[in-house]
């Protein structure tokens, strides 16, 4: 059986959980940290570029001595006059391969879209209108957005398996 030391690119529980749950399914042992590496991008990405940026370096910046890390990134963008939230993942290996998906993308209520044009972070901007608290770090934006069907952890989870399943279909 394959041992991998990996690392995910964030202290955030929904994104750890989202690629333990997806690495445990899988036929490998793994050794998996959870490690704070610079996005090197703005605190709330505002373009599909900058957050599939931020991913990438996370990636990167986490790799260090391991078989692979993932980055993983929130962020917005304006199409058509509407904000719509986006998710970018990106895995970088040893070998210097890198490997990057994106996931769902849901429009955001102009309520919310003006608060994030006047600078604030989407994070305390849906607490605020919610009225919840901690919200990215469990159900995110699109539990709220899609009223639950869909969590924060559901959809990184889905960018992981895009990753891992290239991951896997390359070192076959
Ligand atoms: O600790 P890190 O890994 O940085 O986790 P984070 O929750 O800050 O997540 P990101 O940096 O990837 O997200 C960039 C920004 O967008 C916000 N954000 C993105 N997606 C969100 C979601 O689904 N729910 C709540 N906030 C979200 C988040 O609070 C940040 O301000
Ligand atoms: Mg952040």
């Amino acid at each position: 059986m394959k041992k991998i030391r990996a690392a995910i690119a964030s202290k955030n529980p929904a994104k750890i959980n989202a690629v333990s749950s997806v690495l445990k399914n899988l036929e490998w042992t793994i050794d998996l940290s959870a490690v704070d590496a610079e996005s090197e991008v703005s605190a709330q990405p505002f373009s599909q570029q900058e957050t599939r940026r931020g991913a990438v370096n996370r990636a990167n910046n986490a790799l260090g001595e391991l078989d692979f890390a993932i980055g993983l990134e929130g962020g917005v963008y304006e199409m058509d006059k509407t904000l719509y939230l986006c998710n970018w993942g990106a895995l970088a290996t040893q070998g210097g391969r890198l490997f990057t998906a994106a996931g769902a993308q849901i429009p955001l209520p102009t309520e919310i879209a003006k608060s994030l044009y006047d600078g604030k972070e989407l994070g305390p901007v849906m607490d605020d209108y919610a009225n919840e608290s901690g919200i990215r770090h469990h159900k995110g934006a699109i539990g709220i957005l899609t009223d639950g069907l869909v969590n924060r952890g559901e959809m990184f989870s889905q960018i992981v398996k895009l990753l891992i399943g290239q991951y896997q279909r390359d070192s076959d």
